[in-house]
């Protein structure tokens, strides 16, 4: 794998690379180049001269190089799904879904072309106006996570391109070779040079020179809180506009009222979709005190049935890397310690052949967990969730509002009365009523407390990546008499 940077694949400066494993066998899928400094510089540089260009072309001709990047996507769909499956460990249903999004969003955000409009605003008097452009920020650096490689990365580019700006984009390291391959169907879909620029290396090394560099006028980044947050402090240096996607920790309500079949599938899948590892996954588990046991029991019979493997024939494939299964199992010994008690996994499974070596998880359900407990605090992004009895609405809305993410959260209840109050009480970005996620393009991904900053998706999204330019005109070729400036100073 190279750099792409003002239309060239090269190596990194340095010449060094790193290694990627594979999920599913953690055998070395591949190396990657380390970026430096000055590659960054460069590729900031290239995006920097190709961006008058391309903010000249109009909408139009770049939304047609969009729709011509998603036919490319999806005349080699396959290739993608297999890296998904490869790179990130996915199950091939999960892959397809992803590159149905892909393409989704592509499409979504090309249809934009002629629909951002500005406003002509009155002004002191009829012969004033004030014309309110939107205009592209400029550079936009786009740091995208591991867990939806693909989905996040069109996610960034589609929105940032078709307003205009030129891209520099960082993948995650666990998941570099994903954002190549869309990148070179960017690239051939017409995207002219450094317009598009990729950047791959560790976040740790050159994340803050990226976000800190002067030119840069947008970071768009989705991932953990603490990176949000160090890049929010960075970012300061130069005042970048930040769209920060981070932390969730998504309540999961059930009443008594619910379709306990249909909230169980839901829960499954937002508990277990992608491995647990998606920033809506459900984390907290609220259910109403007469139907805990029944719905609990189960929940852990249909979790219970979930086949853990090879992603190709599995339902639920590996943990991203080696330090997220650490990471989980900690969680768990941690709950257990806090008096949680495991009714199902709780640890790694026993695999045969290459997969015993994977980075996999069981589906792990725990109850006699307590609201304060890190189980219940803290983002586990894998396949754990705790479960605890309420009795009381109101107070099954204060506790799934007590966290300090704010993304995602579900409802299954069948009454209007308890839909209403939650649509007014919940203070998450998305709630969910009697149905699964994802979010979807049309709709606003955005998120309370230390879930971040602005949003992505939907006309609010794409306006993320479009500054308002005020300018202010008199056309009435009158003198001007300005209020404290003396007429008779000028002759
Ligand atoms: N909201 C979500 O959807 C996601 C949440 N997460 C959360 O984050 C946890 C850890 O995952 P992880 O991949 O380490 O997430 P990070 O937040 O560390 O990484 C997300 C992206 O930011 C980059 N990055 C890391 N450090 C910096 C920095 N200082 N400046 C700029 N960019 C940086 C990463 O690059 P690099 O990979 O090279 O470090 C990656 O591209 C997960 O367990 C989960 O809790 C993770 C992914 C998605
Ligand atoms: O970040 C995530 O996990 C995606 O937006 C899927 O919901």
């Amino acid at each position: 794998m190279k750099l792409y940077i003002d239309g060239q694949w090269v190596d990194s400066s340095s010449g060094e690379t790193i290694e990627k494993y594979n999920p599913v066998t953690g055998e070395v899928l591949g190396k990657f180049p380390a970026a430096t400094k000055e590659d960054v510089d460069r590729a900031i540089d290239a995006a920097e001269e190709a961006f008058e260009a391309w903010n000249e072309m109009g909408s139009v001709a770049r939304s047609k190089i969009l729709y011509r990047a998603r036919e490319l996507i999806e005349k080699d769909r396959g290739e993608l799904e297999q890296l998904l499956m490869n790179e990130n460990g996915k199950i091939l249903k999960e892959a397809k879904e992803e590159v149905d999004g892909v393409i989704d969003q592509i499409q979504y955000y090309a249809e934009f072309a002629r629909k951002i409009n500005g406003e002509v605003v009155e002004g002191a008097n009829s012969t004033r106006k004030i014309f309110q452009y939107k205009v592209p920020y400029g550079i936009v650096v786009a740091l995208t996570p591991w867990n939806f490689p693909a989905g996040m990365v069109a996610r960034k580019l589609a929105p940032a391109l078709l307003t205009g700006n030129t891209v520099v984009l960082k993948p995650s390291s666990d998941t570099p070779f994903t954002a190549e391959w869309l990148v070179k169907k960017f690239i051939e879909a017409g995207v002219p040079k450094g317009v598009l620029n990729l950047v791959t290396g560790k976040g740790s090394e050159i994340g803050d020179y990226i976000v800190s560099h002067r030119k840069v006028s947008v970071v768009t980044m989705t991932g953990s809180t603490a990176t949000g947050q160090r890049i929010m402090e960075k970012a300061s240096k130069n005042m970048a506009k930040l769209i920060l996607e981070l932390g969730g920790k998504a309540p999961f309500i059930v009443w008594k009222d619910a379709d306990i079949k249909n909230a169980i599938k839901t829960l499954i899948w937002a508990k277990f979709w992608n491995a647990g590892q998606s920033c809506i996954a459900a984390e907290r588990l609220y259910i109403h005190e007469d139907i805990f046991e029944n719905f609990l029991d189960r929940f852990v019979k249909a979790a219970s049935r979930l086949r853990v493997g090879d992603p190709r024939e599995a339902d639920m494939g590996p943990l991203i890397n080696k330090g997220a299964v650490q990471t989980t199992e900690k969680f768990v010994k941690d709950a257990v310690s806090d008096g949680a008690q495991v009714l199902l996994g709780g640890s790694r499974p026993n695999l045969p052949g290459k997969l015993a070596n994977g980075y996999f998880f069981q589906p792990t359900i725990l109850s006699n967990v307590k609201q304060g407990d890190e189980i219940f605090q803290e983002e586990v992004f894998g396949p754990v969730l705790g479960a605890m009895p309420v009795s009381d609405f109101d107070d099954a809305i204060r506790k799934a509002n007590d966290s300090k993410y704010g993304l995602a959260s579900y409802l299954f209840t069948k009454d209007p009365n308890l839909m209403f109050t939650a649509f007014e009480k919940v203070r998450f970005g998305e709630l969910y009523v009697n149905m699964p996620g994802p979010e979807a393009s049309q709709g606003y991904h955005t998120g309370f407390r230390l879930t971040g900053q602005a949003g992505e998706g939907s006309r609010y999204g794409i306006e993320e990546y479009v500054k308002v330019k005020n300018i202010y005109i008199d056309y009435s070729g009158r003198e001007l008499h300005i209020n404290t400036v003396r007429d008779d100073l000028v002759q």
